[in-house]
């Protein structure tokens, strides 16, 4: 799987048009242009004309550029997904996908809208069921190439409290996240509510990041610095996959193929994943200088 950055992940309201000409100049890697939950019913299909238009005007750089159509049974869907098709962004991100039979139903739509290959799923798992049926989603379509996690609406399906640590959510994180890496696709973690805490929001991307994630979604800009910093290899982890592959090489080279780094065991599948740190950094260096 190739890497491309989605560190962050900058929602907007779609009906927002100061915020729109605003994520121009925000270092977020990528943006969902949102027609769903941060719109009201009365602004629907104005919201709905604002992305398109602002998709196809473009002016957003190397930013993924996505939007999120309102959910599969809603009155608003059907319109969302061929307007969306129509302007075709990087992504459409659907709300409440809940089986297989959801997926082929947004890609047929899709398909009968002429959206552009470029055009991606990327599935929000957001409910009890489709935790459960995490892989089913992930796999049905290679449309599909990004889970991501709506931990509010997981909250309140579960009933469960929003608390530092989220016990609460641990193992609905945990089996979409199985769910994805058993398709081989990208999977985002959940939004952090409290604008206004950073020290709480710096804990849960590193939770995010040690879980695995391959980014955060975020409701405001001030989010996205902390969340690129955790999300991307720090200096200390690139030096460390230099020395791990280093070592192993040498230690090939004599025959053998076991070694120890800092008194840890190196072996074939450490190295694998010390070469994956050097192509993460790698393509983020290249994003971030542009090229
Ligand atoms: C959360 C907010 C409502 C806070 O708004 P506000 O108090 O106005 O923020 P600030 O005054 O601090 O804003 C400072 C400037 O930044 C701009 N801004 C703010 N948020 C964004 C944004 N998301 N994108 C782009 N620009 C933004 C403001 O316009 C100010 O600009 P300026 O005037 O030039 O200084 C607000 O941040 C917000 O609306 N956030 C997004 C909310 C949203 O999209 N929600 C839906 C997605 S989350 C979700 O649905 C969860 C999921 O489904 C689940 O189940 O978990
Ligand atoms: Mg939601």
């Amino acid at each position: 799987m190739t890497y491309v950055p989605r560190r962050s992940v900058l929602y907007m309201p779609g009906a927002n048009e100061r915020a729109l000409e605003k994520a121009k100049t925000l270092p977020a890697d990528a943006l969902i242009l949102d027609l769903e939950d941060s719109v009201a019913p009365d602004a629907k299909a104005d919201g709905r004309k604002r992305v398109c238009e602002a998709v196809g005007a473009g002016g957003y750089g190397r930013r993924e550029l996505t939007i999120r159509v309102n959910g599969l049974d809603t009155q608003w869907h059907a319109d969302d997904l061929r307007a969306a098709a129509e302007a075709g962004p990087a992504g459409v991100v659907v709300p409440k996908v809940n089986s297989a039979a959801d997926v082929h139903a947004i890609e047929r739509a899709l398909e009968a809208a002429g959206a552009p290959d470029h055009t991606a799923i990327w599935a929000m798992v957001e409910t009890p069921i489709a935790m459960l049926r995490a892989h089913e989603i992930a796999a049905a379509s290679e449309r599909l190439t990004v889970l991501v996690m709506g931990t509010n609406d997981l909250a309140k399906e579960l009933h469960a409290e929003h608390v530092p640590g989220r016990a609460p959510l641990l193992t609905g994180l945990s089996l979409a996240l199985l769910g994805a890496r058993a398709a081989g696709k990208v999977i985002l973690d959940g939004v952090y509510n409290d604008v206004k805490d950073l020290d709480g929001f710096a804990a849960e991307c590193r939770q995010g990041r040690e879980f695995g994630f391959d980014g955060k979604t975020l409701i405001h800009p001030g989010q996205i610095g902390p969340c690129n910093e955790v999300f991307a290899p720090s200096d200390t982890e690139v030096e460390h996959a230099r020395r791990v592959i280093a070592a192993f090489e040498a230690a090939a080279a004599e025959g053998r193929g076991v070694v120890t780094v800092d008194g840890r065991m190196i072996e074939n599948l450490h190295v694998d994943n010390a070469r994956r740190v050097l192509d993460v950094a790698a393509a983020i260096g290249a994003f971030d200088n542009g090229e």
